[in-house]
C-alpha cells in the first residue's frame, strides 16, 4: 500500500539546517526563538487564492481509487482520537482507549494484508482529570496521552491557573498538552503578550509536547492566523492546531493552507519540523483525504507521519473503517457498528 499523488513538493531547503532527529530517533524539539515580528509582519495573505487552492484539493482526483485505502489506514495512524465532552466517565475514556488501541476491525485488516501491521490512532485526547483513566487504559500500547489544558476551549482563566493546569496534566501522565491561546492577544495584535503566554505553556509543559490551539474561527483574519501561527513556534510549540472544536468555525481547507505556509517558512527560517493539527467538526473519510493531499503537496511526505501531522476529531474513525469495510467487502455497513469513534 503506497500514498501516491499526482503532485508533491517539499519544504524548502532551510537556511539553518538543524538536525530532524535525536540520536534516540525521536523529531528535534523546536527550541524557538527570540519574538521576531519581521518574520510576519507586512505578511499579506490572499483570502481569494487561499480559497482557490483549497477548493482544487477535494474536485481533482489525485488520490487514485486503488491507493484510497492506504491513504485511509493513514489517517488512523494520525488521529487525536478524542472525547471533550462534559458528560465524559472513565467508561467512554476506557472505551476510547480500547478503539485506539485496535481501531480497525480484524476482518478488514485481513482483507487489506495488514493483519500483521501494528495499527494504533496517534494518541487519545481528553481532558486533564480523564489523564489518569487514559494512561491505565493504554499502558503498554505506545499510543500517547494528549490533555487540553490551560481553561479549554476558551482560555478565559488567569494564567497562573492555567499553567497551573498543564503542570497537573502532565504530573497524571499526559505526554501531549494541547493548550488555547487567548485570541485577544491576537485580535489587538499584542504579540508580545502572546509569545509570553505561550513561553510560560512550553516551560510549564516540560518533556511534554505542546500543541498549540488558536481557534482560528475567532481570529478574525487569515493575516492574524498566519502571525499567531508564527508566534507561536517562535515561543516554541511543537504542533500548531487549528480549532478547539468549540468555535463556531473549526478547521478549514483555506485556514490550514495560511497556517502550512507559515509553518514552511518558519521551517525554512529556522529548519525545525513544527506539526500540524486541524481539529473540529472533520467527520468524513474524505476530508481525511483532502487533509492529507493538502500536507503532502505543501510540506512533503514527512507530513504524513503522526510525528508530524495529527487530526483532532472525535467522530472521523468511525466513518473511515466504514469506507476501508465498503472497500474490501464491497458493501456499507451501518453507521452504529463503527459507533465508538
Ligand atoms: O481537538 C479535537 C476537537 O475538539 C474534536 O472536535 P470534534 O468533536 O468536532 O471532532
Amino acid at each position: 500500500m503506497t500514498l501516491e499523488t499526482t503532485s508533491e513538493s517539499d519544504i524548502a531547503t532551510p537556511s539553518h539546517p538543524v538536525p530532524v532527529r535525536t540520536e534516540d530517533g525521536h523529531p528535534v524539539r523546536n527550541a524557538g526563538l527570540p519574538l521576531d515580528l519581521g518574520m510576519f509582519e507586512g505578511h499579506a495573505v490572499n483570502r481569494s487564492a487561499a480559497e482557490r487552492r483549497a477548493a482544487t484539493l477535494g474536485t481533482r482526483r489525485s488520490v487514485k481509487k486503488l491507493h484510497q485505502a492506504a491513504w485511509l489506514v493513514n489517517a488512523i495512524r494520525c488521529i487525536d482520537l478524542t472525547t471533550l465532552a462534559g458528560d465524559d466517565t472513565e467508561g467512554r475514556v476506557k472505551r476510547l482507549c480500547a478503539k485506539a488501541r485496535n481501531p480497525l476491525a480484524g476482518h478488514i485488516k485481513e482483507e487489506l494484508g495488514i493483519s500483521d501491521m501494528p495499527l494504533t490512532t496517534g494518541a487519545v485526547c481528553v481532558y486533564p482529570t480523564m489523564v489518569a483513566h487514559a494512561v491505565r487504559a493504554l499502558e503498554g500500547s505506545g499510543v500517547p496521552v494528549a490533555s487540553v489544558a490551560t481553561g479549554f476551549p476558551t482560555g478565559l482563566m488567569p494564567l497562573k491557573l492555567r499553567l497551573e493546569e498543564i503542570k497537573y496534566a502532565v504530573d497524571e501522565g499526559a505526554d501531549e498538552i494541547d493548550i488555547v491561546i487567548t485570541r485577544e492577544h491576537v485580535l489587538r495584535q499584542d504579540w508580545q503578550a502572546l509569545y509570553d503566554e505561550v513561553a510560560a505553556m512550553r516551560e510549564a509543559c516540560g518533556d511534554a509536547h505542546l500543541k498549540a490551539i488558536l481557534a482560528t474561527g475567532d481570529l478574525q483574519t487569515l493575516r492574524n492566523v498566519y502571525g499567531a501561527s508564527m508566534v507561536a513556534m517562535q515561543a516554541g510549540a511543537d504542533f500548531i492546531k487549528t480549532s478547539t472544536g468549540k468555535e463556531g468555525v473549526n478547521a478549514t481547507l483555506p485556514v490550514s493552507l495560511v497556517m502550512l505556509r507559515a509553518l514552511r517558512d518558519y521551517g525554512a527560517a529556522t529548519g525545525y519540523r513544527i506539526g500540524f493539527k486541524p481539529a473540529g467538526g472533520m467527520k468524513a473519510a474524505k476530508e481525511a483525504l483532502a487533509w492529507q493531499i493538502l500536507m503532502k503537496e505543501e510540506l512533503g511526505r514527512p507530513w504524513l507521519s503522526p510525528d508530524l501531522f495529527r487530526f483532532g476529531a472525535s467522530s472521523m474513525l468511525g466513518d473511515i473503517e466504514r469506507q476501508l469495510e465498503h472497500h474490501v467487502t464491497g458493501r456499507y455497513a451501518a453507521a452504529h457498528r463503527h459507533a465508538m469513534s
